[in-house]
């Protein structure tokens, strides 16, 4: 099984390096703008091969696409990331122009592939890259849901003071500081309502960090994350190229599904090796439901932004 990972940054090579060091895929194509930079990445990871134990054939290319043919899945993070004090929506002007090319170019040589969309803004990155390339639903899956939910779950995790394995939740949503849901209310610890063991007020507290989760480490590195971003990729790709069934949430365009038309967001969805299999409707409150809605509503707001870039 071959991946493609567009953008050899931070984001990029991290998940490069999870794929292969769990030999989620048998191949690997990183490939970059920057002349050398992919090859240079693909080599050091390479040669991990031998300390860490794996066979994935990991490969750089300088924007060269006719290397990435026939992947079976293509992961987009190219573009720029975020500086402390900057929300993830101010990306858009120069991220657009760059993955609307970049899933272009990759389609040449991967007609059939599944794309998964990681560089900011999310779910209107997501968006674009559907009516862009005019894929079908299912192969056009918007990562921020599976991210934002670990983040929830290692919270959630500090203050039951309990290992992060023995919590279950999920954030569902806009991939945005103020447009993320952490679902307090559905979450668990081994099957027991968090809130059997946290107050309101440390669930809220819980959410509120969960949803600057991402601020909060562009504060302190001065970049956005990586590791964490990277690893939630790989987990999504693993689900795909295994058909491991998994329900993460992701961003997909929705048809009427949890009240929402013709917008990307996140929601739970059965990820398998025809990308988004199922959407899943969990029961929401009232609340909960509101809530979504202005999450859908801000997220479109910015949608209406990349009128010029579909035009
Ligand atoms: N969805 C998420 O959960 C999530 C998580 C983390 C980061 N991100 C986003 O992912 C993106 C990448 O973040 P990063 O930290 O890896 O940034 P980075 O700057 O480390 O890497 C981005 C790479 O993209 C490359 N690039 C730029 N234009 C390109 C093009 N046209 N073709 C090929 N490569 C190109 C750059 O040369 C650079 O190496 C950002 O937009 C960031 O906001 C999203
Ligand atoms: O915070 C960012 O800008 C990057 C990413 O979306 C994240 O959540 O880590």
């Amino acid at each position: 099984m071959k991946v493609t990972i567009v953008g050899a940054g931070n984001v990029g090579a991290t998940c490069a390096d999870v794929i292969s060091y769990r030999g989620i895929a048998s191949e690997v194509v990183l490939l970059d703008i920057k002349e050398g930079f992919a090859e240079g990445k693909a080599m050091d990871i390479m040669q991990c091969a031998t300390t860490t134990g794996f066979n994935t054939k990991v490969s750089g290319s300088t924007n060269d696409y006719s290397k990435t043919a026939n992947s079976d899945v293509v992961v987009i993070t190219s573009g720029i990331p975020r500086k402390p004090g900057m929300t993830r929506e101010e990306l858009i002007g120069i991220n657009a122009g760059i993955v609307k090319s970049v899933a272009e170019n990759v389609l040449k040589h991967s007609p059939n592939t599944i794309i998964v969309v990681v560089s900011n803004p999310m779910d209107t990155m997501t968006y674009l890259t559907l009516k862009a390339t005019g894929l079908p639903k299912n192969r056009v899956i918007g990562m921020g849901g599976a991210l934002d939910s670990s983040r929830f779950k290692y919270y959630l995790s500090k203050a039951l003071d309990k290992p992060s394995n023995d919590v279950q939740g999920m954030v569902i949503g806009g991939h945005g500081d103020t447009t993320m849901i952490p679902l307090t209310r559905l979450a668990s610890y081994n099957g027991s309502p968090v809130s059997d063991f946290l107050s309101q007020e440390q669930l809220e507290k819980v959410a509120a960090d969960t949803m600057v989760g991402g601020a909060t480490l562009t504060g302190l590195l001065g970049t956005s994350a990586w590791y964490a971003p990277g690893a939630s990729v790989a987990y999504l790709v693993d689900s795909i190229l295994n058909d491991q069934k998994k329900m993460i949430a992701c961003s997909v365009f929705l048809e009427g599904e949890y009240g929402q038309d013709d917008i990307c967001l996140g929601v739970p969805c059965i990820i398998g090796k025809n990308g988004i299999e199922e959407i899943v409707s969990i029961k929401l409150n009232d609340s909960e439901k509101a809530l979504l809605a202005k999450s859908a509503d801000a997220v479109r707001n910015m949608n209406a932004d990349l009128k010029s870039v579909l035009a």
